[in-house]
């Protein structure tokens, strides 16, 4: 019987942050240099993928996607296993694994230490919107600062200097071994993310599980109402919605969107896929029970007109 050899696994670098901190923008960003050869693993707490297809998009070569839980719970052995089908597809120079905005980074730093794999960098993403409210109702936000290696303060385009100051004051005080590093859309120079920073000592209380939040994926192969859309996503917002993200087509618009909500803010931003996606249209939503449960219904009910879709569709026809 043929021997498999071990493949050496390259090395790792987590990126963590809670919900929207910005994880996936600063993955696309690395991924667009080109300037390494990274494998990406993503772990998404939703069903469906979205970061996966949008990392996709920046030209990631070799992506596996973990979705349907958090890593650190239900998919440890997919992790290392995921580690090993990428390291043996390299030579690679770096491994980034994309968590879960829930996922508690010490359970997933000791699988890797089970498991003997490099472990370079933790990086941590926290964002400078809202942080005060967010720090406060999820201790895993506060778990996630204290085991980085490297903080990166995100959003810090949306307040102003003395609050980027203040966050970064905080989070110093949290973990004062990490450089904190204000950064704009995911821009920083690659090899901050990618350097070794080895001998991190955890204690037990770091492995704690979650969590408070729910998830659901809604899908659809008919476009919606962009209008009904937000109106839907800012109500259900209120109702305890904390994250949103998705592709979706509108029948206002040829292209397809890029939809992400944090904590109540939302942008659609233009996404100019290659090819038709299926399903059409795919949102993950993340919050509370009671946004969670009525989330199905109310986007079901943001499915345009048979009418307008078919004049939706003649549009798409001629730019095809
Ligand atoms: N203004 C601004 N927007 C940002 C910045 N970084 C990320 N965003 C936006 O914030 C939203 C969330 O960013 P993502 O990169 O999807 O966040 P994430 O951490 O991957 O989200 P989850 O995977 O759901 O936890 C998106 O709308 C991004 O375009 C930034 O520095 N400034």
């Amino acid at each position: 019987m043929p021997i498999r050899n071990e493949p050496v696994i390259a090395p790792v670098t987590l990126i963590s942050g809670f919900l929207g901190s910005g994880k996936t923008t600063l993955l696309r960003r690395l991924l667009q240099r080109g300037d390494r050869r990274i494998g990406v693993i993503v772990n998404e707490f939703g069903a469906l993928g979205i970061d996966g297809a949008l990392i996709a998009q920046s030209g990631a070569g070799l992506l596996i996607e973990l979705n349907g839980g958090c890593v650190c719970c239900v998919a440890g052995s997919d992790l290392i296993l995921a580690l090993e089908t990428l390291s043996e597809a390299g030579p690679l120079d770096a491994i980034a694994i994309e968590l879960s905005g829930l996922a508690e980074p010490g359970a997933i730093i000791r699988q890797l230490r089970r498991a003997d794999a490099p472990l370079d960098t933790v990086v941590t993403l926290a964002s400078t919107v809202d942080y005060e409210r967010v720090i406060t109702t999820s201790p895993l936000v506060t778990r996630q600062i204290q085991l980085a290696d490297v903080v990166l303060l995100t959003h810090s385009d949306l307040v102003d200097a003395n609050t980027v100051q203040w966050v970064a004051t905080q989070i110093s005080r949290l973990n004062p071994r990490a450089p904190v590093v204000p950064v704009v859309q995911g821009d920083i120079a690659p090899a901050f993310i990618f350097s070794p920073r080895h001998g991190r000592d955890i204690p037990e209380e770091f492995y704690h599980q979650h969590s408070e939040y729910q998830a659901v994926s809604w899908q659809s192969d008919r476009p919606v109402q962009r209008s009904a859309l937000e109106q839907t996503l800012r109500e259900l917002s209120a109702r305890g919605l904390f994250r949103a993200k998705g592709i979706v087509f509108c029948t206002d618009s040829p292209w397809a969107d890029e939809v992400h909500v944090v904590a109540g803010r939302m942008t659609f931003s233009v996404l100019r896929l290659t090819h038709e996606p299926s399903p059409l249209c795919r949102l993950v939503l993340i919050g509370s029970t009671a946004a969670i449960a009525m989330a199905d219904e109310t986007l079901n009910a943001c499915i345009d007109s048979a009418e307008r879709i078919t004049d939706w569709q003649s549009r798409r026809a001629e730019i095809a």
